[in-house]
């Protein structure tokens, strides 16, 4: 079942993760990369775990059963560990790359040179008082922008980006998001971002991201 509140499986009106346009450098994934879904779901109540997480306050008993659950986890994960370019984790074609890091872009339109898409931030992204943490937010442009800077195009780093918060942005509700690549000099290319509420806009950022020579890291 790929039920998660923060839809981390493919369909549902949003494109798929559009990873595919991105270079992956000899990323092979296996099983999980023909047929991402099983895995995805897996991420997707991986998430919805660290949502219930941040806004439970369990009686100890819970606490203990909860510890035990996830040492279970992780023993099973611990026998599969495998080298960075077989994990499919963050790699995988569906909204969220299947990574659970960063919130899930669900995203509409998907080009060259823009892209417009929803994302909402849940219960494990809270700073305080009802707003997303200042860190997670520049995660979520990183996640725009370093993409779209690489679709279509060679592979590339970020060398800054700035964001600007404008007014705080709610957990628990769907903002929109656009981006758009402003222009490129060389190695250097030029975008931009911004994250609304309805008509506020909650932040805005710029980034520069370096086209990578042939064999950087
Ligand atoms: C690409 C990997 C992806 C592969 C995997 C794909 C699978 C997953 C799919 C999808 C996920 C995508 C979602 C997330 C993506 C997010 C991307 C990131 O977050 S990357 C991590 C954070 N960034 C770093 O760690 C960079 C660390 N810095 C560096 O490596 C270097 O500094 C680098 C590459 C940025 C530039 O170094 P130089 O040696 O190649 O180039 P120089 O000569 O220094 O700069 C070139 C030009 O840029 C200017 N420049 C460089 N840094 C600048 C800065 N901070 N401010 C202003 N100008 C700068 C310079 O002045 C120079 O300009 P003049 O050509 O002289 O005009």
């Amino acid at each position: 079942m790929f039920g998660s509140s923060t839809g981390e499986s493919v369909g549902e009106g949003a494109i798929g993760g559009g990873w595919s346009s991105v270079s992956h450098r000899g990323f092979d994934a296996g099983v999980h990369q023909e047929n991402p879904q099983p895995y995805a779901a897996m991420v997707a109540v991986a998430r919805d775990m660290l949502d219930e997480l941040a806004g439970a306050n369990p009686p100890l008993d819970v606490v203990e059963k909860v510890s035990a659950h996830l040492a279970d986890v992780q023993t099973l994960l611990t026998d599969h560990q495998v080298s960075e370019r077989r994990r499919p984790f963050g790699h995988l074609d569906v909204p969220g790359r299947a990574q659970c890091m960063s919130p899930v872009l669900r995203m509409h339109r998907w080009e060259r040179d823009g892209a417009d898409g929803v994302v909402t931030f849940g219960k494990y992204y809270l700073g305080g008082n009802g707003a997303a943490h200042g860190g997670t937010i520049p995660l979520m442009f990183d996640e725009v922008l370093g993409r779209l800077a690489s679709t279509d195009r060679t592979p590339c780093r970020t060398a800054y980006l700035h964001v600007d918060f404008r007014s705080i942005t709610p957990i628990d509700v769907e903002l929109t998001v656009t981006g758009r690549f402003e222009r490129e000099e060389g190695r250097k290319r030029y975008l931009r971002a911004e994250l609304r509420h309805d008509d506020v806009v909650c932040a805005e950022a710029e980034g520069l991201f370096i086209e990578l020579k042939p064999g950087q890291p």
